[in-house]
């Protein structure tokens, strides 16, 4: 059992990421241990509890905020749920930890910027993981160093193996390039300004409301531009990457699939299934981080600014993506609590 001291996390929404957020809250994070679960389906929760020594379960994210043992809260609902868990948190100057997105839309996200701005101080982590992955750790390091000169351009490509049913057009833009837009602007350095959406003849594989695959392409405040494949049906795998093209050179991640092996006549490797599999060291890193921060009564990584600014970006995108036509960002200022 892990002792009284540690940070008490409820976590709210126990489906696929909030159960494995609750998993690795109990068996990986040190520092922290599963003091509440909280879902609308009550079955969930109790279930989620269930073998976790002194964690509760509710049906009710407010009452479990106020009860004992809740010093800060994982946000793991669906997106459109985040806000009013957020301003519940940010109402009790609580620490969070929220999935991507921050909320589904800019005017939503200003809001709970508004709240954080209102507190004075940062409380809210956004759950962008990619910043937790060694191989985009890695790229930021060399990009930053300045070793290749100025970065030019970013060539991603994501894809799903296939869709969950009601997954929309706009949640290409919304739940999956979301990614992307906030790896682009973590990775330059710079604002979003603009988006374009290319889309080719959908695969024969796609469902009928949805034209898969598409092309997002996003213009940033230095000039540089990012192209970004999204094919959320592909069939065979979970795969994210990236290559940088800089003056001087390129880097390359997400080419790598653990053990290189060659058997009966050939050479390979494995291709992730899902996020799960491709970026659990990241969301153990994610987590982890949040955890030692919080304890130090610090808040640091992706902020509510970055989930906010990647919102406005997604709801040009998904303008971009039904007009077919370039769409400018609207981004309101920045305010110095995110300087
Ligand atoms: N970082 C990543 O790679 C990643 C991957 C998948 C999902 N996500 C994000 O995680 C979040 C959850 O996604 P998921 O795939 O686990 O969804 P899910 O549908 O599997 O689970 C959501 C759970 O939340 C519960 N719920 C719904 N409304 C609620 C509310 N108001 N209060 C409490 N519980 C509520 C549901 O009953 C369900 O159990 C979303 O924001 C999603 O975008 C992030
Ligand atoms: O919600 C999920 C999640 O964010 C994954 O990381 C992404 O690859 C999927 O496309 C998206 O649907």
């Amino acid at each position: 059992m892990k002792h009284e001291g540690t940070l008490g996390v409820a976590v709210i929404g126990t489906g696929r990421m909030g159960s494995d957020h609750v998993r690795r809250i109990d068996e990986v994070i040190s520092g922290a241990r599963v003091a509440a679960v909280i879902d609308v389906d009550g079955e969930r929760a109790e279930k989620a509890a269930a073998g976790i020594p002194g964690c509760a379960a509710h049906t009710d994210a407010a009452a479990a905020m106020d009860a004992p043992g809740v010093d800060a809260v994982l946000i793991a609902s669906p997106g459109p749920a985040h806000e009013a868990a957020l301003l519940d948190a940010l109402a009790r100057d609580l620490p969070v930890l929220c999935e991507k997105p921050l909320t589904p839309d800019p005017a939503s996200a200003l809001r709970v910027l508004d709240a954080e701005v209102r507190l004075g101080h940062r409380r809210v982590q956004v759950g962008f993981m990619r910043r937790y992955d060694a191989e985009y750790v890695q790229l930021k390091a060399l990009l930053d160093g300045g070793a290749l000169g100025r970065t030019l351009m970013l060539h991603c490509r994501h894809r799903n193996v296939a869709t969950p049913p009601g997954f929309t057009e706009a949640m290409m833009i919304n739940d999956s390039v979301v990614h992307e837009i906030d790896a682009t602007r973590w990775l330059l350095g710079q604002e979003i300004t603009a988006v374009s959406v290319v889309k080719p003849a959908p695969s024969s594989a796609a469902p009928d409301a949805l034209s898969d695959p598409q092309l997002v392409i996003l213009e940033a405040s230095g000039g540089a531009v990012a192209d970004v494949e999204i094919f959320v049906n592909c069939g065979f795998g979970y795969q994210v990457q990236c290559e940088a093209v800089a003056e001087r050179g390129s880097a390359r991640l997400g080419d790598a699939h653990g053990l290189y092996v060659n058997a009966a006549g050939r050479w390979g490797g494995v291709v992730a299934q899902d996020y799960v599999d491709r970026f659990r060291d990241a969301y153990d890193r994610e987590v982890q981080h949040w955890v030692d921060a919080t304890r130090r009564g610090a808040t640091e990584g992706p902020s509510a600014w970055d989930g906010y600014a990647a919102a406005a970006v997604c709801e040009a995108g998904v303008r971009a993506q039904s007009s077919g036509t370039r769409t400018e960002v609207a981004l309101a200022a920045r305010p110095p609590l995110y300087a």
